[in-house]
């Protein structure tokens, strides 16, 4: 090693020092913002955030005098590479404090808004949600969907517009397109856009078959003048705020009613489940793997129930306070199976933090965005089974024949296929938002014809450029890139599939529980424990034996779901997609 490597190693080790303190600052003043929203907390944060920046900046400078062409260590090299990018600390300081602002600023609204009936007021979480999921009555659910819009993304439209300027001139500062292009940069694959939209349409004759035959049953639940059965659904009738996983409509489209049912929500509220006794049954099942347990800090310092008191942002979130000791989870949780299953996601996100933080901070993080997605969730397609719910007492125990399988498998596509066009378009629309594609006199309207293009879903009453319904989906007002969560969608079958072989089950995937496993923790944890010190593929090679995203994997768990619909669409003579692209259901009847 010659003397500006030897240099650059010293440099690099002043700088994660210092990191870990700045960033953990900022962690603290945040999750202080976050779980009691205050005007002070709030500038406090923003303080914090700006002292971050100066940091990035005042190193990302240093870094960018070294030339490393030559250095020996690769991680060296890679380390300088991702310092380089500064990210938003290339704005002056007055633009930094303005796009901060305007994104505290929306996230504020979002987390604060309430849909009010009379003198009584409703949050998303639990109150708008619960409808969301429960109700069967048009207009109520049209009364919050409506209602939820024009008091979350209406009131951020004219935020969003300079949001996008300031988030461009920092991506260009560092040398990228727009940022959209930085955002798809930190995947090092060139071909991202391509890659996911091959396993966009690979996925999607999938979900047309999904699609026809949830239009059946909701045209059996609200007849011909609110379902047209060529047309798209009325995006307020699926069980979700936002059209985007419809587990909570279960009850109107079973394909076996009299086989065993899936839904553990029931014995949970019997058996009196709290969120801690959810939470610690999923450190239960990290740990019967080999893999790390959560610290006592965790359980001391995390928040796990809406407090009655203050405001906080009830999106779960998970958090890693950078000085490898202090992990965190925030979430209003419900004892339903919904958030046993959003515990096992956050729990996921704790788990790599733990495996990676003995890693420099600038590696402390998914092999991809995705992979960080995805930990959770594949616990989560254990969990899930039949088979374990019956282990830890939330089901009898499962028949084992093929009508219960088709309803297990029924009830698990419900959320992973169903997901898919809208983990798909979200960043479609932000992408052409950031490259100019979308200018913002056609926000709106370019975001419903992606809905309509992709999920099959149209809005039940009339929207125009006045409104901005892609503000009332958290990640939009919140800053939050999205694609992840199509790459988790696909990757994390093919790492289930792959731990499955490791635990050495060999029946069909959506049978497979991998609990106390210890080779399929071990091969996870071998994988989380690297964070972003190697390329993806490296990672995913290391997990799977292959290097690409495969949809592969996730065709095969849903097999005979595919089968069964298929046979059940053609009986029905079902039109699948939406031919009838143009149509709305009856307004006011
Ligand atoms: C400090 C910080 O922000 N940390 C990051 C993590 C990190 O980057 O380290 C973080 O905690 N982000 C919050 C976000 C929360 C959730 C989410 O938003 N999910 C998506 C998509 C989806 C839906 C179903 C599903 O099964 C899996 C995903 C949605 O709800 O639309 C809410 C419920 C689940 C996950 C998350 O955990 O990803
Ligand atoms: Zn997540």
């Amino acid at each position: 090693k010659n003397a500006n490597e030897r240099e650059a190693e010293d440099f690099l080790s002043v700088y994660n020092s210092t990191a870990e303190e700045v960033w953990n600052a900022y962690t603290e003043a945040s999750w202080t913002y976050n779980t009691n929203i205050t005007d002070h907390n709030n500038q406090i944060m923003l303080e914090k955030n700006l002292a971050m920046s100066n940091h990035t900046l005042q190193y990302g400078r240093q870094a960018r005098n070294f030339d490393f062409s030559d250095f020996t260590d690769s991680e060296t090299q890679r380390l300088l590479r991702k310092l380089s990018d500064i990210d938003k600390a290339a704005l002056t300081e007055e633009k930094q404090k303005e796009y901060n602002q305007i994104v505290s600023d929306m996230e504020t609204i979002y987390s604060k808004a309430k849909v009010c009936k009379g003198d009584k007021c409703m949050p998303l979480d639990p109150d708008l949600t619960e409808i969301m999921a429960k109700s069967r009555d048009y207009d109520e659910l049209l009364f919050a969907w409506k209602g939820w819009r024009d008091v979350s993304g209406k009131l951020m439209r004219g935020k969003y517009t300079r949001y996008v300027e300031l988030g461009n001139e920092a991506a260009t500062l560092n040398g990228h397109a727009d940022n959209g292009a930085y955002w798809r940069s930190w995947y090092e694959t060139p071909t991202l856009e391509s890659e996911v939209e091959r396993l966009y349409h690979e996925l999607q004759p999938l979900y047309h078959e999904l699609h026809a035959y949830v239009r059946r049953a909701l045209y059996k639940k609200y007849g011909d003048k609110k379902i047209n059965l060529k047309g798209p659904i009325p995006a307020h009738l699926l069980g979700n705020m936002w059209a985007q996983s419809w587990s909570n409509i279960y009850d109107l489209l079973v394909p076996y009613p009299n086989a065993a049912q899936v839904d553990a929500t029931p014995a949970m509220i019997a058996q009196k489940w709290t969120a801690k006794r959810m939470f610690e049954e999923s450190d239960n099942f990290f740990k019967s793997l080999g893999l790390i347990p959560m610290p006592d800090e965790f359980w001391e310092k995390s928040m796990i129930e809406k407090p009655s008191d203050r405001d906080v942002v009830c999106h779960a979130s998970a958090w890693d306070f950078y000085n490898r000791k202090d992990f965190r989870i925030k979430q209003c949780t419900v004892v339903n199976m919904d958030d046993l299953i959003t515990v096992h996601h956050e729990m996921g996100h704790v788990q790599y933090f733990l495996q990676y933080k003995d890693q420099p901070v600038t590696f402390r993080e998914g092999a991809n965005p995705g992979f960080h997605e995805a930990i959770g969730d594949v616990m989560a397609l254990s969990v899930s089974t039949p088979k374990h719910l019956h282990s830890i007492g939330l089901l009898e125990k499962p028949d084992e024949n093929e009508e219960s399988d088709i309803n297990y498998l029924m009830s698990i596509a419900l959320d992973k296929i169903a997901f898919l066009p809208f983990g798909y378009l979200m960043d479609q629309w932000r992408w052409k938002v950031f490259d100019g594609r979308f200018p913002d006199s056609e926000y709106n309207q370019q975001w419903w014809n992606l809905r309509l293009k992709y999920q099959g879903v149209c809005p039940p009453v009339l929207r125009s450029e006045e409104d901005f319904d892609p503000g009332a989906k958290f990640h939009i007002p919140a800053n939050v890139p999205y694609i992840r969560y199509f790459v988790s969608f696909v990757i994390q079958f093919q790492f289930h599939k792959a731990l499955c072989a490791a635990a050495g089950q060999t029946g069909p995937l959506h049978k497979c529980d991998i609990y106390q496993s210890l080779d399929a923790g071990k091969l996870l944890g071998d994988a989380m424990r690297l964070g972003n010190s190697k390329p993806w593929p490296e990672v995913m090679m290391a997990i799977t034996g292959n290097t690409s995203m495969s949809a592969e994997p996730l065709v095969e768990y849903f097999k005979p779901l595919i089968s069964w619909l298929e046979k059940e669409n053609r009986k029905n003579s079902e039109t699948l997609g939406w031919p009838d692209y143009s149509w709305t259901p009856a307004m006011n009847t």
